[in-house]
């Protein structure tokens, strides 16, 4: 499949990607009934030449997701992979360490595979939903994103009739360019996420999602 896109003027698409730090530069934004969002913007850098390298070098394939019990056609572009696999890019190899380091490999939550997804135009999308964490869905965990190519709009609401403090707001999170986001805690089943349709002229991007294995 041909995949056309244009980068960032300021990249250098020969420059290797390398990652910044996270310690203190990481933004906790804590929402309710244990739920928490960490954003570190930036933390890629030369992230276009690790988007080109993804856009060309990764197996994509059409994305299927069992959501509100049925499989649906997601518009969007996966690949997949799982727990000891060879990861499509080092950079991808290094971010996953950095992550396990940064937040101390907690029981349960260590970050082991890589679910990548290709947004090509405003028209791909993923609609509401928060990640199925298996039967043990009263467990915490963390789900790490991170954002190469052009700015899609990661939208965060609670989930309706789960909080006691009633209906709250759609949070919006432009990222792409290197942007790191991690939900914790409660999000996946308090909060649900979804990259929404966009009618503005925007350009392809790139997530990286780090997961623990969920127990099924
Ligand atoms: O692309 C993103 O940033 C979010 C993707 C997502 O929520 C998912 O695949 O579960
Ligand atoms: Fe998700």
């Amino acid at each position: 499949m041909p995949i056309t896109f244009q980068t960032s003027l300021f990249d250098d698409l020969d420059a290797d990607p390398q990652l910044e730090s996270l310690g203190r530069t990481v933004e906790r934004i804590t929402l309710d009934d244990g739920a928490w969002l960490d954003l570190r913007r930036g933390w890629v850098t030369n992230s276009d030449a690790l988007f080109e390298r993804l856009a060309v070098g990764v197996p994509w394939k059409a994305d299927r997701r069992e959501m509100y019990d049925r499989v649906v056609d997601i518009p969007r572009l996966v690949s997949w992979f799982g727990p000891g696999s060879v990861f499509p890019d080092p950079v991808l190899v290094s971010a996953r360490t950095a992550l396990n380091d940064h937040y101390g490999r907690p029981p349960g939550q260590v970050f082991e595979t890589a679910g990548l997804c290709f947004y090509r135009t405003g028209d791909d999308s993923v609609a509401w939903h928060g990640d199925r964490v298996g039967r043990t869905i009263d467990r915490d965990t963390m789900v790490a994103i991170v954002s190469v190519g052009a700015e899609r709009v990661l939208s965060v609401r609670p989930k309706s009739g789960v909080h006691s403090t009633g209906p709250g707001e759609t949070l919006r999170f432009p990222l792409g360019h290197g942007d790191l986001i991690v939900m914790g805690g409660s999000c996946q089943r308090t909060y649900e996420h979804a990259i929404l349709k966009t009618k503005s002229a925007t350009g392809p991007r790139i997530s990286v999602q780090f997961r623990p294995v969920w127990p099924r």
